[in-house]
């Protein structure tokens, strides 16, 4: 969800994984013009159609035919031992709403924080196009809540991460669980 801590966690699991590369869903919003106006009269920044999943998709892609390559053109040092295993984050928002992804994924997990906190960490956030009066209520939690539900009504299956444990435990608990599924794959 929206401050659930994704970036956080992602920039301390970027740190300690070799040849780890990340994909960030924000890059891939469409231009604001594009974006469109609900009857609520706020902009519908928080709905699949604002992202453009298909070039989202293309990068994921490119990753998969060519991890190594991916990482050097993203200046990710490439680590040549024995395993030679390559690790993509993709972190974002919307990320288990878009079928064609939903498969790719080797570990799901879903930051959550209650409301409250939700809206304060917002609040206390400068986007590059600042959240107009009323937004939050809205538009941003109503939307986090249908994409929620329907990907639970989806049976899409994911790791619950508490996004109010402290950063360090967060991070020791994700990267022991993608240690072990490392380790566990067939
Ligand atoms: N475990 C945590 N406990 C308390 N605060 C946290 C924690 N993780 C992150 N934060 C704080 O919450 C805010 C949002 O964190 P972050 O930018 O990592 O979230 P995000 O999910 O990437 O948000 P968005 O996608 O909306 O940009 C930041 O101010 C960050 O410092
Ligand atoms: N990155 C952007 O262009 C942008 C513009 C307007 C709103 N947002 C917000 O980013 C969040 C996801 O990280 C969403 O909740 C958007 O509202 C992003």
């Amino acid at each position: 969800m929206t401050n659930g801590g994704k970036t956080t966690l992602t920039n301390n699991l970027l740190k300690a994984l070799p040849n780890c590369c990340v994909i960030h869903q924000d890059d891939f919003f469409k231009p604001q013009d594009q974006i469109a106006v609900g009857e609520d009269g706020f902009k519908q920044w928080d709905v699949l159609e604002s992202l453009d999943m298909e070039a989202m998709l293309s990068t994921v892609q490119a990753w998969v035919s060519s991890p190594r390559k991916f990482a050097r053109a993203h200046g990710v040092s490439v680590r040549l031992d024995a395993s030679d295993t390559h690790i993509l984050i993709l972190e974002g928002f919307l990320l288990y709403s878009y079928k064609p992804l939903l498969d790719l994924y080797s570990r799901r997990y879903f930051l959550t924080v209650p409301y409250e906190e939700c809206k304060w960490r917002r609040s206390t956030r400068s986007y590059a196009v600042p959240d107009p009066p009323g937004l939050f209520d809205g538009h941003v939690w109503p939307m986090y809540q249908k994409y929620k539900r329907e990907m639970e009504a989806n049976g899409v299956e994911v790791v619950y991460l508490d996004g109010m444990k402290p950063r360090e435990e967060l991070f020791h608990q994700v990267l022991e669980d993608i240690q072990n599924s490392l380790l566990n794959r067939s």
